[in-house]
C-alpha cells in the first residue's frame, strides 16, 4: 500500500491508497487507471480524475470521494442494479464475445473512435444486436464526435439495428437539439452536463430525453440526486471508469433514484485487469448489488512511486484552491 503523509489528509481522513491497473483494452484514450482511495469513518471513497482533468474541474471529484468517506450515502429504494455492458471500440468477434460473456440484456457501444471508420461501428453495433438477440438494449456513446449533419447520417444507419438512446452524439446543447429534431432516436446528454460550471443550471428541455449522472464529475451521490431532481428527466448513472470502491458510490447513487427506466453504465471493472476488491463489482444476471466494497486487494495494485508521487501533488493542488 502507498500511504500519502497523515499530515496532508482532511478531518476524519485516516488513510490514502494509490491504486493502478492496467485495462484489458485501451478505452477513452487510457491504458491504465489509476487513482487514490481515502478511508474515512463511513468507509472508503474514491478520488480519480482522469489526468487530462485541471485541478478546478478535479474539485468536484474530491468533493465525491470526501462524501463517500465521511458523510456515506442516502438510503437505497432498491437492493440492485440493472447495468449494461460496456463495449469499448473493438472489433466485431470481440464485442460480441464481451457481450455473450457479460450476462447483461443491455450494451453500451462505443462509436466514432478517432482514426476508425464509420464502417466499424456498424459492424460493432450489428454484432452486438447478434449477441443479444432482439429483445436486448443498444445504446451507442459518441462522446461528442460528430457534428449535426454527421450524428444524423450515422444514427439513422446505426438504428438499423434499433437504438435505445444516442449518448452525447454532439458537442453543444443547441447542437444536440438540432439533431433530436431529426432524428428518431433518444438523446442523453453526458459531458454537457457532468463537464458543465453548474449542472444544475444547464438548459436540457429541448437537448435530450435522458440525463448521465456520475458521481464523481458531479460531486457526490447527493450532488448527483439534486442534478437529477433539477432536470426532471429519466437518468441513467454511468462509471468515470472507478475500481469496485468507486463504482460502489455509482450504484448507491442508482439505488437512490426514485426511479431507473433503464440499466446504469457501471460494469466497467469488467475492463480492468484486477482490482482493489476481492469481491470486484461485476454483474451477476445483468445486475449489481447495493453496498460497499472493501479495498482488500491494496497491496496487489498498489501504485508506483511515481504514480503516487503524482497523486500526491494533486490532491494538494485540489485542496489548495
Ligand atoms: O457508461 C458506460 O457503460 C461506461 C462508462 C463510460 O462509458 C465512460 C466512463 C468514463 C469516461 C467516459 O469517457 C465514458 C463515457 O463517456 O460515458
Ligand atoms: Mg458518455
Amino acid at each position: 500500500m502507498t500511504a500519502l503523509p497523515a499530515a496532508a489528509l482532511p478531518a476524519g481522513i485516516t488513510e490514502l491508497a494509490v491504486y493502478e491497473v492496467p485495462l484489458r483494452t485501451r478505452f477513452r484514450g487510457i491504458d491504465v487507471r489509476d487513482g487514490v482511495l481515502l478511508r474515512g469513518p463511513a468507509g472508503w471513497g474514491e478520488f480519480s480524475p482522469f489526468w487530462d482533468y485541471d485541478a478546478a474541474e478535479s474539485r468536484r471529484w474530491w468533493a465525491s470521494a470526501v462524501e463517500s468517506a465521511v458523510e456515506g450515502w442516502p438510503a437505497p429504494v432498491r437492493g440492485s442494479v440493472p447495468v449494461n455492458v460496456t463495449v469499448p471500440a473493438v472489433g466485431p468477434e470481440r464485442a460480441h464475445a464481451l457481450v455473450a460473456a457479460s450476462g447483461c440484456r443491455t450494451a453500451k457501444v462505443k462509436v466514432a473512435e478517432p482514426g476508425q471508420p464509420a464502417g466499424d461501428d456498424m459492424a460493432r453495433v450489428e454484432a452486438v444486436r447478434d449477441a443479444l438477440g432482439p429483445a436486448g438494449a443498444i445504446r451507442v456513446d459518441a462522446n461528442a464526435a460528430w457534428d449535426v449533419d454527421t450524428a444524423v447520417a450515422h444514427l439513422r444507419e446505426l438504428d438499423r439495428f434499433g437504438l435505445e438512446y444516442a449518448e452525447q452524439p454532439c458537442a453543444g446543447l443547441d447542437e444536440l437539439a438540432a439533431l433530436r429534431r431529426r432524428v428518431d432516436v433518444r438523446i442523453a446528454a453526458d459531458e454537457v452536463v457532468r463537464r458543465a460550471d453548474d449542472p444544475l443550471r444547464v438548459d436540457l428541455r429541448e437537448a435530450c430525453d435522458v440525463v448521465v449522472l456520475k458521481v464523481q464529475p458531479l460531486g457526490g451521490v447527493r450532488a448527483a440526486l439534486r442534478v437529477a431532481e433539477a432536470h426532471g428527466l429519466p437518468c441513467v448513472v454511468s462509471s468515470a471508469l472507478e475500481s469496485s470502491v468507486g463504482i460502489a458510490a455509482g450504484v448507491a447513487l442508482a439505488a437512490a433514484l426514485p426511479e431507473l427506466p433503464f440499466a446504469c453504465g457501471l460494469a466497467t471493472v469488467a475492463l480492468f485487469t484486477a482490482d482493489v476488491s476481492s469481491a470486484p463489482l461485476l454483474p451477476v444476471d445483468g445486475a449489481l448489488p447495493v453496498g460497499p466494497r472493501e479495498p482488500d486487494r491494496l497491496a496487489e495494485v498498489a501504485a508506483g512511486e511515481g504514480t503516487s508521487a503524482r497523486w500526491r501533488a494533486r490532491v494538494d493542488q485540489v485542496r489548495a484552491g
